[in-house]
């Protein structure tokens, strides 16, 4: 055992995951070293032999499930912050840690500085009504309350009075495309429309933070899809922070600012889609990934690189925010390479070749028997 084995809240400098970074004091949340195992004594794994050990292996020496393990992020101010994980990859604990609704082992998890592992129950009631909204995957709501009085619940709560509430869950309900269904019950309502409800009672608290737990997993895959793109054009409007869980790497890709891949209860890489694509981490990562098309999620800013010499350098102009999928029309028409600028300093150039070997890659991801070949 290491000296650290006495002492959940010390780091014990064995790390087999990512390195936990300094906290960022301008963070929304800032989770360092959290921890969460299931059973009896659970502290004592953190800091033995068991700690990296496997969940299995470790449920069967200890009686334990490691559920998170070690894990260490910043969430910014009015990003999306996803995590994203296989069935049993830990998610849901995360997620639920981040506002104790499960108490997690060891670790801190800094809401606006302030410790949530250090708040009073009535402290972290408050921080339920008011700071952090929870949207689930199984809506959780009232069935034989009318929609209004559904979105209407967090202010009732609260002590909003019935003319108060009822005028900003209207708002809300008008928000999420549901106005004129105010006095339906959810039970008349498809599933994807009560996903609205749930969204639009998440909102209605104007909460800082929203916590979305696999919202919409359930949902068919064009209902999702409704879903992401209004989710897409309330953080445009509304810029809240949030952390998204979801076992879809799509969805992942297309609604995360930053994502968090995580493995085992461990985070292996955290970082832009593009990062995570581009640059994945570990073997893992590069196999869940395989089937993404780099075309559509690399910019140019990762595929530019300095001017050869005697290269022309009268190519077309592209900023480097430009998706290499993008980029392709513009350097189909053009012999010199494409010049990657910003605020008109030139940062590099793209060349044909530099795209069409994403192509390339992007078409050897693609089995033989559908490339036809
Ligand atoms: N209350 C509990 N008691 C014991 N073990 C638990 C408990 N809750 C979760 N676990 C275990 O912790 C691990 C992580 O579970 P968790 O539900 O957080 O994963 P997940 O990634 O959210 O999975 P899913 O997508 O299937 O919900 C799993 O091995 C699970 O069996």
């Amino acid at each position: 055992m290491s000296s650290a084995a006495n002492d959940p809240q010390l780091d014990t400098g064995q790390t087999n995951t990512l390195s936990a970074p300094p906290p960022d004091v301008e963070a929304k949340f800032s989770v360092q070293n959290l921890w969460k195992i299931f059973g009896k004594r659970a502290e004592r794994i953190i800091g033995s032999e068991h700690e990296h050990g496997g969940r299995d292996e470790v449920r069967e020496a200890t009686g334990c499930t490691i559920a998170v393990r070690d894990v260490s992020f910043d969430v910014r101010p009015g990003e999306t912050f996803v995590v994203m994980g296989l069935s049993g990859s830990g998610k849901s604990t995360l997620i639920r840690c981040l506002t104790r609704l499960i108490e997690p082992t060891a670790g801190s998890v800094l809401l606006d500085g302030e410790d949530i592992r250090q708040m009073s129950p009535a402290a972290l009631r408050e921080l339920r009504r008011r700071k952090a909204a929870m949207v689930f995957q199984h809506f959780g709501l009232l069935p034989n309350r009318t929609i209004i009085d559904n979105v209407a619940y967090g202010l009732e709560v609260r002590g909003a009075s019935k003319a108060e509430r009822h005028a900003r869950a209207a708002e809300m309900i008008g928000m999420v495309g549901l106005a004129g269904y105010e006095t339906s019950r959810p039970g008349q309502l498809s599933g994807g429309m009560q996903q609205r409800v749930g969204l639009a009672r998440a909102l209605a608290v104007d909460p800082e933070v929203l916590l979305f737990d696999e919202p919409f997993s359930a949902l068919d895959p064009l209902i999702r899809r409704d879903m992401q793109n209004e989710v897409l054009r309330l953080q445009k409007e509304l810029r809240k922070t949030s952390v998204f869980i979801t076992h879809d790497l799509d969805e992942a890709l297309k609604l995360g600012d930053r994502i968090a891949i995580m493995r085992d209860g461990a985070l292996v890489q955290v970082g832009t889609a593009e990062e995570v694509v581009g640059d994945p981490a570990d073997d893992y990562v590069r196999d869940f990934v395989s089937d993404v098309s780099r075309i559509e999620v690399l910019t140019l800013r990762s595929l530019m690189r300095p001017a050869r010499d005697g290269e022309p350098l009268d190519g077309p102009e592209a900023a480097p925010t430009t998706l290499a999928g993008e980029a392709v029309a513009v350097a189909a028409g053009a012999s010199a390479p494409v010049r990657v600028t910003e605020d008109g300093r030139l940062l590099g150039v793209v060349g044909r070749e530099d795209l069409l070997r994403v192509i390339a890659e992007d078409r050897a991801q693609v089995p033989a028997a559908i490339a036809g070949v």
